[in-house]
């Protein structure tokens, strides 16, 4: 009878201790929290229990639905939360996610204090393991030593040298893309293109030709794989989102988990397979350097001091690359075409530039990329106007002072790329209109602080890709302003809306004319 007391008791006592983790965490840490920033002046939607401000944020979502005219003022359709406290809290505001604060910071002086001054001050938040499954656990969600370790290696197939070496391949792609176009071309000479769809073919192709180099053919069959797994594993997750879903053997999971299996295995095969081929040879190849040599030569001269490569680490690079580089690129492309649709006026003076500088060249060479001085502009512009990543966040890992403001340990900060891209204070009343003249003397002088034009980042963990993206997207705007003159299609609409990155939410309809 005495036994059954205890083990009451006991039970008793950890529900009991559950209930007071449960209260402490949910009720009394975030009125803490809040009161804390009250107290200095930082005021925010109140707290709700255990949702926090989740319920707020989603009614302000305007319906996926809603379309609008063409204009560029889409911080209201597409952060609507922001827009709506920023309006009655000012820069600076406190919201909830659940019972997680989140600090949101559009002062650039703040910023810059948090990203470069302090940056050892803060982390990156961890990503959910469903969403590390499917984007690759590769650098942006590494830290410490080890993260520093896989950038100081990889950066090297992003210095301009190598980067160059891969025009002459990019330059083909985009050749052969074009030429397809032209192929579909009615009597009339002109052609509808969907453009978002193959953007993201071409971008998958020159990020494909990036990590895998020599062994691109394989390397393409491999991220096809990953490709359908991302569509299963996608869906899976918008059907239903239940924390625990991606365990249930349902049939969509099933298939989920066969192909992360199979993208596995074969990249595991292909890394054997290119180790051997390295030992074997050991001559410094012509050609660019490829994210699959630079990575296994690394793992195979791994000195004490750092931390190891491992074989699932290549793995997990190879899979964040191809996420990284692929959808931000796209993006990039589909809107830089959809505003020059828009504008003729500076699609022609691009296309003026593009045929001075590269005269008969078909492809413009590594030279001539570096001259298009308006075709930069343009996709600044465009970069500010539409960032593919629209947030940043980081953490703090200590507690901070940024400026006046007292950070604790733990509290998340939100930097709204996209509200800092459109704040009038800083660009001026034409802020949501597209004019590239705005950049006409550097990034620096086009507003009036130089963090306001933030869309890779800034600081340490600034975009590794930006190089490539960049040269990229000149190459891809030049060569399709030299084939081609194009406006929007009748179908285009304008509906910016963010999946992960900020895409046209019904495709970007295109009609191209011959020139
Ligand atoms: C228009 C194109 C692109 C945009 C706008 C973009 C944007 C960004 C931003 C804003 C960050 C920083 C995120 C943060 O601070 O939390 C970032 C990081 C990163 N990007 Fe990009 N990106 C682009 C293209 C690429 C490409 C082409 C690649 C690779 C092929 C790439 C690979 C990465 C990686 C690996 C990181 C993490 C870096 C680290 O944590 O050290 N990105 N990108």
């Amino acid at each position: 009878m005495e036994d059954y007391w205890l083990c009451y008791l006991i039970i008793f006592w950890f529900v009991l201790l559950i209930v007071q983790k449960v209260v402490i965490n949910l009720y009394f840490r975030p009125r803490r929290i809040q009161n804390h920033f009250l107290k200095q002046g930082i005021r925010g939607p109140k707290y709700n229990f255990l949702l926090g401000n989740l319920k707020e944020i989603a009614d302000l979502q305007l319906p996926s639905s809603q379309h609008f005219s063409l204009s560029h003022d889409i911080v209201p359709r597409v952060f609507s939360f922001y827009h709506h406290w920023k309006n009655i809290y000012g820069a600076t505001f406190v919201v909830w996610f659940g019972a997680t604060v989140r600090v949101s910071i559009s002062d650039p002086t703040l910023i810059r204090d948090m990203l470069l001054v302090k940056s050892d001050n803060f982390e990156k938040i961890e990503t959910p393991p469903s969403a590390k499954k499917l984007e690759g656990d590769g650098l942006p969600n590494l830290r410490g030593e080890k993260w520093a370790h896989h950038r100081k290696i990889l950066t090297q197939i992003f210095y301009s040298q190598n980067l160059k070496l891969m025009i002459p391949m990019m330059g083909k792609s985009m050749k052969d893309m074009l030429n397809k176009w032209s192929s579909k071309m009615c009597k009339d000479g002109k052609v509808e293109i969907e453009v978002s769809k193959w953007f993201l073919s071409l971008s998958e192709e020159v990020v494909t030709h990036t990590v895998f180099g020599s062994s691109y053919e394989d390397g393409k069959a491999i991220f096809e794989l990953q490709a359908q797994q991302l569509a299963y594993a996608t869906n899976a997750f918008h059907q239903l989102f239940i924390p625990a879903f991606r365990f249930l053997p349902t049939k969509k999971n099933i298939i989920s988990w066969k192909l992360d299996r199979d993208v596995r295995s074969s990249l595991m095969k292909l890394i054997e397979h290119r180790k051997k081929s390295l030992e074997f040879d050991e001559s410094e190849l012509e050609g660019p350097k490829d994210m699959l040599e630079v990575i296994i030569k690394a793992s195979s001269n791994n000195n004490s001091n750092s931390p190891a490569i491992k074989v699932d680490d290549i793995v997990e690079e190879c899979k964040t690359m191809f996420l990284a580089g692929k959808y931000t690129t796209s993006n990039l492309l589909t809107w830089t075409t959809i505003l020059l649709a828009m504008n003729p006026h500076w699609q022609q003076l691009a296309r003026d530039e593009v045929f001075n500088v590269c005269g008969a060249r078909d492809t413009p060479s590594k030279d001539d990329i570096a001259k298009l001085k308006i075709v930069g502009m343009i996709l600044n512009e465009s970069l500010r106007l539409y960032p593919p990543l629209a947030a940043i966040l980081r953490r703090a890992k200590i507690d901070t002072k940024l400026g006046n403001l007292n950070l604790p340990k733990g509290t998340e900060l939100l930097i709204p790329t996209i509200g800092i891209h459109h704040d009038a204070e800083l660009w001026g009343d034409d802020v949501n209109e597209f004019n590239p003249g705005r950049f006409e003397r550097g990034v620096a002088q086009a507003a009036k602080s130089p963090i306001a034009f933030m869309p890779f980042g800034l600081g340490a963990r600034h975009c590794i890709g930006q190089n490539l993206a960049i040269i990229q997207a000149k190459l891809a705007i030049a060569m399709m302003l030299m084939r081609f003159s194009f406006q929007l299609a009748p179908t285009y609409q304008h509906a910016p809306t963010i999946h992960i990155f900020l895409c046209p939410q019904y495709g970007a309809p295109i009609i191209f004319k011959k020139l």
